[in-house]
């Protein structure tokens, strides 16, 4: 029986959020603890009752099993899966069929009364499996995404301080989901900011899940509604979850690699209300 631990996150109003100390800034938006050797942890939030969580097995196979939350007798029974392997090489194995994923390998399963298991290729080094999950009404087929079918487009500059490859995984224009949308983009050497200029999108929530943060370095997240910004401080394997009023972009003290995941009424990825800087530092209006 896999061991899965499960913490529920609900909703926060924006006005709750005003004024909120740093220690309930991080209780409410930081998911810190992802992976655990042989067990899935999953955090289950009410924005869009979109699912984050790991799955990282060492010691055998570890089974995706719906936690008590769910009500469900499947994980996937009323929902789709999108994955992404962050560590060795491994395995997923559909309804008894074994789909190798390698690091930064994406696999998407829609939904329906699967079995699906998880595997290490090797032990001493294994696979870890960052996982978003939301509800779905449609049963899409399985797909494995690698880079070469990945969506890339280039964005920022050295200049800015935020050149980076935006590789659109498990999107609209790659693959049929139901709400799902994840990709991973890859900051380069030299560059340290994400999504800036930033923007909000009131009709999905998202979670950034960052990694390939050098041990002794750090992120600086960003959150809230322009005109009430407030930061995180996040270690590598850490993720931050997006309300849908909330701008998310990060400076590291390094370059480093982030997924981002999203949930909500809109597949249309450009559907964002843009925020550029000069307008943070106006004090957060919205218009130029
Ligand atoms: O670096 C970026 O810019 C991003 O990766 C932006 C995310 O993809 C996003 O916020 C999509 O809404
Ligand atoms: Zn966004």
């Amino acid at each position: 029986m896999s061991k899965v631990n499960t913490e529920e996150r609900f909703a926060v109003h924006p006005d709750a959020y005003e004024r909120f100390t740093m220690a309930e800034l991080r209780k409410h938006f930081l998911v810190a603890d992802l992976f655990q050797p042989d067990s899935l942890n999953l955090t289950y939030t009410h924005y869009d009752r979109f699912v984050l969580g790991g799955a990282m097995p060492v010691s055998g196979p570890l089974e995706l099993v719906a936690p008590n939350q769910f009500k469900a007798a499947h994980f996937l029974a009323r929902r789709e899966l999108g994955i992404i392997n962050v560590g060795g090489a491994g395995r997923v194995i559909v309804n008894g069929e074994s789909i190798a994923l390698d690091y930064k390998e994406a696999l998407y399963i829609g939904c329906g009364d699967h079995t699906v298991v998880f595997e290490s290729a090797f032990a001493a080094e294994p696979a870890k499996f960052y996982l978003n999950s939301t509800p779905a009404h449609q049963a899409f087929p399985v797909r494995k995404v690698s880079r070469a079918d990945a969506d890339i487009v280039q964005m920022g500059s050295l200049e800015t301080s935020n050149a980076r490859a935006i590789n659109k995984l498990l999107v609209n224009s790659v693959l049929p989901t139901c709400q799902l949308q994840m990709g991973m983009t890859e900051l380069q050497p030299g560059s340290v900011w994400n999504t800036m200029p930033c923007h909000t999108h009131s009709r999905r929530m998202e979670a950034y899940f960052y990694f390939e943060v050098p041990e002794d370095q750090a992120i600086c997240h960003f959150m809230g509604p322009a005109d009430q910004t407030r930061h995180l401080w996040l270690a590598n394997e850490q993720a931050a979850v997006s309300p849908p009023w909330s701008i998310h972009s990060g400076a590291g003290t390094s370059n480093y690699v982030f997924i981002w995941g999203m949930a909500g009424e809109n597949l249309d990825y450009g559907d964002m209300d843009h925020i550029t800087p000069t307008m943070l530092a106006s004090g957060g209006c919205t218009h130029e």
